[in-house]
């Protein structure tokens, strides 16, 4: 049967409702656009246009395994001007290619229990000072670890500049975010203006990115280092030639706005959730202490199905592009919905219920769960980002008894990039009387 020239159906609702239904309550408003169209259905939203929404697998995986000068995800990204002209995330085709290949070795996953030790001082020394007692937000004391985790272990920094990156890091990245979405306001108007505020920012980041890279460059034992920025300057182009400063500069801040909100509020996720199912929380205690890892592992997967951060995965047509049935014109958004096809009953059965034995010693399907979105895009630094979950809820788990509550689930709530929980995370703890160290832990699984 020939495809259906245009669009798939959308619901006969004034964009501004779309829209609001999108920004508010999206899961349901999507739920409702299922339910009546299928797996495959358009939008129209303020700011966007228009927006085709794929939930089923055997789409996503045609959509994900597209031609990449079919379907762009970099060329049309609102955060293409905010993160710099080589930002992975805001290339594509021949010049995304390339960039991926120099970047994918260091997030290997044998090279992550290198890693580890890392991220494990960093989440006992912060979760050292959560207050005892008191409901707290984790989100802000998560991303605390995060930030931390990123600027050390990829971007290799310590002491006074790691002390400033942290200071001048978050404004960037906050004040990026919204102008990403009002791009007649990236404009530099001077000093007073919000891009002139943005530039002057960067540009203190990028003279300490530039001291960084430099000393690695004349660094003799580099070889010996572990961080990303390390591995970035040792890396060759298939010509021999090495990458630019500014290609390493924006490569980092690009990792460091991708990566480390979207982590923290996942860790923000698994305390909301682990809360609200003490029967969980005590397997995983346990097991903490005994040194296993395999309930832990499900729980991430389980934490990132029914909360993935990023809602969507989206692609552009460049050119007409046939799927579900439809030969979409080009110029067309795509949005590879994870809140949608994560609550397929079909894919997984009670998807309301947190159940994360639904993961135990099973790995994940490709094409029905992607919090990490798909094919060449997928995030380069998914199997650190697990590292990270892991080790932060291990140390949680083992200092703090997290204590359970009766209150209603915190909703989603839309945070520039991610999905967080309305509440932050709320937590409320005790200390734990320290526990004999675990045997030597489990393997790390190799990738999310
Ligand atoms: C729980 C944490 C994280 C989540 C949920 C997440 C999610 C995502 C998603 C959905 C994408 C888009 C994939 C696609 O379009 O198919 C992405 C891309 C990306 N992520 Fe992550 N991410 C996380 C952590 C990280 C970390 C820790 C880093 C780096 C240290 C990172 C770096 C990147 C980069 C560079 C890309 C662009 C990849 C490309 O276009 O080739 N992310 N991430």
């Amino acid at each position: 049967m020939s495809p259906i020239e245009g669009m798939p159906p959308r619901p006969r609702m004034p964009i501004a409702l779309q829209t609001l239904g999108m920004l508010t309550r999206q899961r349901p408003f999507l739920e409702r656009q299922r339910r009546r169209y299928g797996p495959i259905f358009s939008l129209h939203m303020a700011g966007l246009g228009r927006l085709v929404v794929l939930s089923d697998p055997a789409l996503i995986k045609h959509t994900f395994m597209a031609d990449p000068k079919t379907l762009h995800a970099g060329s049309q990204s609102p955060l293409r001007r905010v993160l710099g002209n080589n930002s992975l995330l805001g290339i594509d085709e021949e010049h995304h290619m390339e960039q991926r290949k120099l970047l994918l070795p260091p997030f290997q996953g044998r090279r992550m229990k290198a890693y580890e030790p890392l991220i494990e001082q960093i989440a006992r020394e912060q979760i050292a000072q959560w207050p005892e007692g008191v409901e707290f937000a984790t989100a802000g004391p998560m991303q605390t670890i995060t930030l931390k985790a990123i600027l050390s272990a990829v971007f290799g920094a310590s002491g006074e500049r790691m002390e400033r990156l942290e200071r001048l890091l978050p404004r960037w990245t906050e004040l990026g975010q919204s102008l990403s979405r009002f791009p007649r306001a990236q404009k530099d108007l001077g000093r007073l203006s919000p891009w002139g505020r943005f530039l002057r920012l960067r540009a203190e980041v990028d003279a300490i990115l530039d001291t960084l890279i430099d000393e690695a460059r004349r660094d003799p034992d580099v070889e010996q280092r572990l961080d990303v920025l390390a591995l970035m300057v040792q890396a060759r182009r298939a010509d021999g030639s090495e990458l630019s400063n500014a290609e390493i500069r924006d490569q980092l801040v690009t990792m460091l706005a991708a990566g480390h909100e979207t982590t923290a509020h996942t860790l923000a996720w698994a305390v909301e959730r682990l809360r609200r199912h003490p029967d969980v929380l005590a397997r995983l205690v346990e097991e903490a202490d005994a040194g296993g890892r395999a309930l832990r592992e499900a729980t991430i997967r389980e934490v990132q199905r029914m909360r993935p951060v990023i809602s969507f995965a989206g692609r552009h047509t460049r050119r007409p592009f046939e799927v579900g049935g439809y030969r979409l014109p080009k110029g067309v958004l795509i949005g590879l919905s994870a809140g949608l096809t994560h609550y397929d009953p079909a894919l997984f059965p009670h998807p309301d219920r947190f159940d994360p034995d639904r993961f135990l010693d099973v790995r994940p399907e490709t094409y029905s769960w992607i919090p990490f979105g798909g094919g060449i895009r997928r995030c380069i630094g998914a199997t650190f980002a697990h590292m990270e979950l892991d080790v932060v809820l291990r140390v949680m788990l083992r200092e703090v008894e997290l204590l359970p509550t009766n209150a209603p689930d915190e909703p989603w709530k839309f945070r520039g990039v991610a999905w967080a929980p309305a509440g932050g995370g709320m937590a409320l703890i005790r200390r734990r009387t320290p526990v004999a160290a675990p045997p030597a832990g489990e393997p790390l699984a190799a990738a999310a």
